[in-house]
């Protein structure tokens, strides 16, 4: 492809702009799209997105763009962030739109309940004419937006995609690495937010350092024996989109997951704490799908057992710790001695 790409970002969120900003920072013009017309006009009078983030200054070769017709039939690379809920519903709505050649990214750490599908695969399903891929990673917008040092994923089994991408993101303060495991990067980055939200929980209740790292050693644990039963690589799970993505999460009150969970901990109703977040926090639906599947599978969750019954049931926080602290010890690494029945 041509340095001359016309490039297109959905979704004028954190994670939207974020992208935006990193593409214009490497002399890209960029499309970002948004449904909200006010919001458009607003970033464009003002040079900020100020709903996300309040006085940083966007590039000016990022342009806010509500005609969604226009931008998707003249963009070659297109990169997706909006919240998973609405992935669907906006690509049959906008599915005329999409033309042979063009790459589409998702960047949505979610899944969707009918199912059980992830993005790329709506994509792929729904866009056979395109070539898809996922971005993932440790990734938080809001350090994107100031140039923290910062690594990504780019997995796709299209080398076009991968290259693409990694020329048009890669930049001193961000760097692109390459998987083809496009649904072991996607099935992590979703799988995370929900133990994002248990370390929000645990750092609410004050936990030790020990306590800290046995749940984001037995997150891993239990994420990676989801996905490789869905059929993902397990060493997929060493790397970015894994391990560095689970570890920024459960240790940044930066996380909107986190943040949830730490104000559940503290007392305040679920509903309450997503509602005053006024922003996506894709874990909270994740872990009801997660939790389903797993059963229906026969997947032993217990991370994910144990949040649910906090969210939804009578039981305590305390009781459900002392559940799993008293449950029947097992395997450190299964994928080298076999987890017991
Ligand atoms: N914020 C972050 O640090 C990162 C977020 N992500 C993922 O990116 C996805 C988007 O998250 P954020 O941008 O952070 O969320 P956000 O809450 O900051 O923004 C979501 C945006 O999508 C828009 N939106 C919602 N429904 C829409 C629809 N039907 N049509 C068009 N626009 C719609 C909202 O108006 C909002 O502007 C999520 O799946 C998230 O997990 C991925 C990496 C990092
Ligand atoms: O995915 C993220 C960082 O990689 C962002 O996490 P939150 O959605 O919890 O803010």
């Amino acid at each position: 492809m041509s340095d001359n790409n016309k490039i297109a970002v959905l979704g004028g969120g954190s994670f939207g702009t974020a992208i935006a900003q990193v593409l214009a920072g490497n002399g890209h013009a960029v499309k970002l799209w948004m449904r909200d017309a006010a919001q458009a006009e607003a970033i464009r009078e003002s040079g900020r997105n100020d709903r996300y983030f309040p006085g940083l200054t966007l590039s000016p070769l990022v342009e806010p763009v509500t005609a969604i017709q226009a931008t998707l039939e003249t963009a070659d690379v297109i990169f997706v962030a909006l919240p998973s809920k609405a992935f669907r519903p906006f690509v049959a709505d906008t599915r005329p739109f999409f033309r042979p050649g063009q790459i589409v990214i998702s960047t949505t750490k979610g899944i969707e309940r009918e199912g059980f599908r992830l993005m790329s695969e709506i994509l792929v399903e729904a866009l056979p004419q395109t070539h898809v891929g996922v971005l993932s990673g440790p990734n938080l917008a809001g350090e994107m937006m100031q140039k923290e040092l910062t690594a990504t994923v780019i997995a796709s089994p299209d080398a076009r995609v991968r290259e693409e991408t990694q020329r048009l993101l890669g930049c001193g303060y961000f760097r692109v690495y390459a998987n083809i495991d496009m649904y072991g990067v996607e099935l992590g980055g979703a799988l995370k937010n929900i133990y994002a939200v248990i370390s929000g929980l645990a750092a609410a209740l004050q936990v030790g350092e020990n306590t800290k790292a046995m749940i984001i050693s037995r997150s891993l644990a239990e994420m990676s024996r989801f996905a490789v039963a869905l059929g993902a690589n397990p060493l997929t799970f060493l790397g970015l989109a894994g391990v560095g993505d689970l570890f920024v999460t459960c240790t940044s009150s930066m996380s909107r997951n986190f943040r949830v969970g730490y104000a559940v901990g503290q007392g305040t109703p679920l509903e309450q704490a997503v509602a005053e977040l006024g922003q996506v926090a894709e874990g909270i639906n994740t872990l009801e799908l997660v939790r389903e599947k797993a059963q229906e599978l026969g997947i032993p969750m217990p991370l994910v057992r144990g949040l649910h019954e906090i969210l939804y049931s009578d039981m305590t926080i305390q009781q459900v710790i002392k559940g799993l602290m008293t449950a029947a010890q097992n395997s450190d690494v299964e994928f080298i001695l076999p987890r017991q029945a």
